[in-house]
């Protein structure tokens, strides 16, 4: 049977497999996949299906299965416990077993809460996430971290639960601001520099499925975050410690762009690469378009304090970088390399 051209994609998806064993997921992406979303539903045996959508409710195609949709909203500011509760509230008046599923449809924020409240309800449903924002399809649906805010801080409760499926309908992005454009950037740029490949110009269905495979790979290598991936953190340490001195006025990916300059000028100051490579990172990050400099006025010793908090430091300063085996956590960097390495910027 052929199936019909209006429902199915012209252009043949990227599928990436995460390696997880038995729990090991696709991840489809391209223009349409969504509607591969019956399929998905099918495959896991799920008998109803609650849809927590913060995107008008025609994104999400009909699950194939008794159904509800919840409407949600992203943003940081929904993104915490008293949303979990209400998602789990629904998800029982809805008559949602164990053996049922969940589907999320958002920004990394939704696919965030979406993702713990599914991990929790019955200890654990099986979630499909359709990201909606570039930086859902990069990084945030894919390697199974889930979390909310607390009014003390960003992701302090959460656990991991992997997804049954991700589907990255770039056909979603269609509606995204160029603000949020250059926020997946960020994170697309900083992949350059930990194993994706130069990137710059490909089609963003490309370039999505490069930044999810690397990711796959590194998840699947080190799920709970024993060691390998810390990589998945270049450019951050700078990154977190501007979005808090900004009042997060910087966007996450913006931040990490500049970050990820700075991990090129900070790998130069202790002689890990050359001076190319230290430029390399300048261009990449331009390249997409991106903020290079630190914003005007910052302030050099509040953001070495930031950067002595980041939860990856466990003691000192550490930063990973790039060198000469690729790139690695530099624990104990000392203070006068980064203050060198900030002036340069
Ligand atoms: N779990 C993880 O591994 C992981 C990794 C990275 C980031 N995150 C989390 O992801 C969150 C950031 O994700 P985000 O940047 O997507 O934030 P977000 O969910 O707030 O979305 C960003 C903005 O884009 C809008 N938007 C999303 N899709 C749209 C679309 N298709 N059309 C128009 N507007 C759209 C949203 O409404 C919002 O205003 C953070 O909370 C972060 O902690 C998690
Ligand atoms: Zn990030």
């Amino acid at each position: 049977m052929h199936p019909s051209p209006t429902e199915r994609p012209a252009v043949e998806p990227v599928g990436i497999e995460v390696a997880l064993g038995e729990r090991a997921y696709p991840v489809l992406i391209g223009p349409g996949v969504r509607h591969r979303l019956p399929d998905e539903v099918a495959r896991l045996g799920a008998r109803r299906v609650v849809v927590v959508s913060a995107r008008p409710p025609r994104w999400t195609p009909d699950p194939g299965v008794p159904h509800r949709v919840v409407p949600a909203r992203d943003g940081e500011h929904d993104k915490n416990l008293s949303t979990v509760e209400q998602l789990c509230r629904e998800f029982a008046d809805f008559g949602l077993t164990r053996s049922d599923a969940v589907v999320s449809c958002g920004g990394g924020t939704t696919t965030d809460v979406v993702g713990l409240a599914a991990g929790l309800y019955h200890r654990g449903v099986a979630v499909i996430h359709l990201p909606t924002s570039l930086l859902a399809q990069v990084d945030a649906s894919v390697g199974g971290k889930t979390a909310v805010n607390l009014p003390e801080g960003k992701n302090l409760v959460g656990v991991y639960w992997q997804p049954r499926a991700v589907l990255c309908d770039t056909e979603h992005l269609d509606t995204l601001p160029g603000r949020e454009w250059r926020n997946g950037y960020g994170e697309i740029a900083r992949a350059h520099f930990i194993g994706a490949g130069d990137l710059r110009g490909r089609p963003v269905a490309t370039q999505i499925a490069a930044c999810v495979a690397l990711k796959a790979r590194v998840v699947a290598a080190d799920e709970r975050d024993s060691g390998l991936r810390h990589i998945l953190n270049y450019g951050h340490t700078l990154g977190h410690a501007l979005e808090r001195a900004t009042d997060f006025r910087l966007r996450h990916g913006e931040a990490v762009g500049i970050g990820t300059v700075f991990a090129g000028r900070l790998a130069g100051v202790l002689g890990r690469v050359d001076a190319d490579r230290v430029a390399e990172h300048h261009e990449v990050v331009a390249g997409y378009g991106l903020d290079t400099a630190l914003p005007a006025g910052s302030d050099h010793d509040r953001l070495v304090t930031l950067m002595r908090r980041d939860k990856k430091a466990t003691a000192g300063l550490s930063f990973v970088l790039d060198g000469p085996g690729g790139a690695d956590l530099v624990t104990d960097v000392p203070e006068s390399a980064v203050r060198a390495a900030l002036a340069r910027m």
